[in-house]
């Protein structure tokens, strides 16, 4: 067994879950009389920071393993700080966020003390798909879990943040209630904008999008299965497009989306999939990576597929 568990965990996570779950961690390490030490995150980006702390003071993989708890942008935060660094440190994740769509297709009928144990008792972590990006208009490189994404999907998810984080409307039902009363707040907010995409050495232009998501698994905002045909286990980039909408198409894809789960048919949507692909947008437009908001950017993406390893 490791001789220290090494915990990152953002206490305020899915309104408080994070505190409280890792009293039910600390339980079970001490079951195991495992040794550990706790950073909690401040604010924005102190994960990416805590992590640095962590390797600089040593972090040795032979005796000591790295657990987080958070949400997607708190796990999001952890990995990019490694993958900068050129690490392939295993991660064991116990999901206290909100909307924890890593979760859900990665551990989810995992139990905590499962997690754990997993993390104690596994010799070997999995390699999972992640996707790395490299936006040439803003210079950064950084790592996609569950999804990249511009349009609607990152105004839904800005007005989602901006929801307390204690309003009955994140608590429940994964937080979709909250991703559901912005769905139908940013309507209105709808601005089109034009999507120039290389893949496989052809260029092909979708105008009049108004949604455009690089995809690593269906969901998003806390189950909502964007794209139906998009799988986690899949070693492939996937880019699903929302197009030519009108309010009959509106009423029509949140049926698709919401219930019917059969978007693909649709012809206002068109999806691509690929090992590697790049994305230009034709103006600035709000974007998400893993429900963390980019503001408005030129985006101007390159996109492959790469590799992380995890306790799971
Ligand atoms: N103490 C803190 N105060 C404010 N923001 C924080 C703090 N710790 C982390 N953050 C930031 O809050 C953002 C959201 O956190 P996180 O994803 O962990 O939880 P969540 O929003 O409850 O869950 P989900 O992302 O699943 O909806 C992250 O980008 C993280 O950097």
């Amino acid at each position: 067994m490791s001789e220290r568990i090494y915990i990152i965990c953002h206490p305020s996570s899915g309104g408080g879950k994070g505190k409280t779950i890792l009293e039910e961690v600390y339980a079970i390490l001490n079951s195991f009389k495992t040794t550990y030490l706790t950073y909690f995150t401040d604010y924005a980006s102190h994960a990416k920071i805590i992590t640095q702390q962590i390797v600089a003071k040593g972090f040795d993989p032979q005796k000591h393993q790295l657990m987080v708890l958070g949400g997607d942008g708190t796990l999001h935060e952890v990995v990019d700080a490694l993958i900068e660094m050129n690490l392939k440190i295993p991660i064991a994740y116990i999901a206290t966020g909100t909307g924890n769509d890593f979760n859900r297709v990665w551990q989810p009928q995992k139990s905590i003390r499962q997690i754990v144990e997993t993390m104690l008792f596994s010799r070997e972590a999995k390699e999972i798909p992640v996707f790395i990006y490299y936006d040439k208009t803003t210079n950064i490189k950084d790592v996609v879990l569950n999804s990249i994404g511009f349009g609607f999907d990152a105004e839904v998810n800005y007005l989602t943040q901006k929801i307390d984080s204690k309003s009955f409307l994140r608590k429940y039902f994964d937080g979709r209630l909250a991703y559901l009363v912005s769905i139908f707040k940013s309507l209105n907010l709808l601005s089109s904008f034009d999507v120039t995409i290389q893949l496989d050495g052809k260029t092909q232009v979708v105008s009049n999008a108004y949604l455009a998501c690089i995809m690593n698994n269906p969901y998003i905002g806390g189950g909502i299965k964007l794209d139906n045909l998009a799988s986690h286990e899949r070693k492939e980039v996937s880019l699903i497009i929302f197009h030519d909408i009108n309010f009959k198409a509106i009423i029509q894809l949140l049926i698709s989306v919401l219930i019917r789960q059969d978007q693909h048919l649709s012809p206002n949507v068109t999806r691509f999939a690929g090992q590697s692909l790049q994305m230009k947008l034709n103006k600035p437009i709000r974007g998400q990576v893993d429900g963390e908001d980019l503001t408005q950017i030129h985006a101007d993406l390159t996109v492959g597929l790469s590799e992380y390893p995890f306790y799971l």
